[in-house]
This record gives structure tokens, C-alpha cells and sequence, in this order.
């Protein structure tokens, strides 16, 4: 049966990435998806604004919901320092499948932990079962009409705490217009819009950032 477009693109990082070099995996994915195949990583335009966020928080425990095929958590976890972990929640196992593969030749697998699932079904989970007390960044990339009840989520599970960064990719393109009417009236967060590109692509988006006020 032939290939997904997913094994077609960690075929193409398996045969011309540089194993265990977390930029060379990167610049080969956005290679292929901007010359090849479209696909829904966060790309190098807005895969800056995460770099940044991440380098100004200096997370210790980061969650991603929305794993896709690795890219963003390789992007995650290259700038993490020593000690510090990722929690990525895919739901797809043939996407979770093919991200592992990805997370492993990019050299970062000591630092992320893949949990295949439900976004809404894990985070209660974090706690007990993932050794989780609080999240100190968020990065939100999976349905897009799921950003706004697991935020709210985050919250009743104490998950989040003074500080605390979420960044939501896509809230212009596909849109997460919900998601944007919660977070900017609700006086518990400080937001910040990123105008920016959709990945490979000459179409208006952005990304979303929310401060936890407590
Ligand atoms: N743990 C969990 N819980 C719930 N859902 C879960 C999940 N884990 C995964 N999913 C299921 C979501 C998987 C995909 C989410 N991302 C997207 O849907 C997405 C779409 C576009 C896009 C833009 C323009 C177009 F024309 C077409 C597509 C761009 C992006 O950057 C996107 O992130
Ligand atoms: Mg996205």
C-alpha cells in the first residue's frame, strides 16, 4: 500500500538530515515541505517566534499538544536545558509513530516524551501519572476548536501557575477564533498577537501568546 505523505517526509530526513543534529532535521523538513509537500509544521517564520519564546522563558516542563511529525518538538527541545523535559499529546498513532522516528535521528529523545491520545483525556492525566506539579510553557497546535476547552482544562487540573506561557499557533489560518474571544476577555491572561506567514505559504497567519496572571 503506498506511503503517507508523513513517511514520505521522514524518509526524505532519514535519507538527507545530518543524524542527530536537531537544526539539519529542521531545515530538511522545511525543504521538503516547501518544495515537495505541503505540510502543517510550524515552519521557520513562526518556528522563530517559538525559538524566542522558549530562550525567553527557559522552560523546565514545556507541554505541546498537537505532535504532528516532530518538527516543533525537535524545535522545542534542542533549545531546552539540561533537566528539562517536553510532554508532547498526539492523537494520531501514525503521526505519534512517525514523530518518535523523527524525535530519535534528531538526537533529542532524552528530553521529550510522547503521549499518544486525546488532548482532553491526557491533561488530567499530567499530574498523577506524568509527574507533572506545573507547566511553565504551553505550546498549543492541535484542533484548533480544542484550544479553548483545554485551556480551560489547564486550569481546573492546577496546571498552570503565575507565569505561565501558552503560545497558539494558527489562530488566524485555519483560525481559532473561539480560542481568541476566550483568551483576550478573560483578565487572567496577558495576550500578545505575532502577526506572521502559514508555513510555506504566502497566507496571512499568526501566533497567540498568553501569560497566566494567576
Ligand atoms: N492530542 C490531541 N488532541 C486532540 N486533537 C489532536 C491531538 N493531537 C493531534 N490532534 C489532531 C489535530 C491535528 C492537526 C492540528 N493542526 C492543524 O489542523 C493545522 C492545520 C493547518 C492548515 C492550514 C491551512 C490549510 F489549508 C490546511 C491546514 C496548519 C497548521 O499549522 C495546523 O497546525
Ligand atoms: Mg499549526
Amino acid at each position: 500500500m503506498n506511503q503517507s505523505k508523513e513517511q514520505r517526509i521522514l524518509n526524505f530526513v532519514l535519507q538527507n538530515a545530518v543524524r542527530g543534529d536537531p537544526c539539519s532535521v529542521m531545515d530538511t523538513i522545511d525543504k521538503y515541505c516547501s518544495q515537495k509537500e505541503w505540510a502543517m509544521n510550524v515552519g521557520c517564520e513562526k518556528g522563530l517566534i517559538l525559538d524566542k519564546t522558549v530562550e525567553e522563558i527557559k522552560p523546565s516542563v514545556v507541554l505541546e499538544l498537537g505532535t504532528y511529525c516532530g518538527y516543533s518538538a525537535i524545535r522545542i527541545a534542542r533549545l531546552l536545558k539540561a533537566g528539562a523535559r517536553l510532554l508532547t499529546v498526539e492523537f494520531n498513532p501514525e503521526f505519534a509513530a512517525i514523530a518518535k522516528q523523527m524525535i530519535e535521528f534528531a538526537g533529542v529523545q532524552d528530553k521529550v516524551n510522547i503521549l499518544e491520545g486525546p488532548s482532553e483525556e491526557i491533561i488530567p492525566q499530567l499530574k498523577k501519572k506524568y509527574e507533572v506539579d506545573t507547566l511553565d510553557f504551553v505550546f498549543l497546535d492541535h484542533w484548533k476548536d480544542r484550544y479553548s476547552p483545554d485551556t480551560i482544562l489547564l486550569q481546573e487540573c492546577n496546571l498552570l501557575r503565575k507565569g505561565s506561557v501558552l503560545l497558539a499557533d494558527n489562530v488566524i489560518c485555519p483560525g481559532a477564533p473561539e480560542f481568541l474571544k476566550y483568551i483576550r476577555n478573560n483578565p487572567s491572561f496577558q495576550c500578545t498577537n505575532y502577526p506572521a506567514h502559514l508555513e510555506y505559504m504566502e497566507v496571512q497567519d499568526a501566533m497567540e501568546k498568553a501569560v497566566f496572571l494567576g
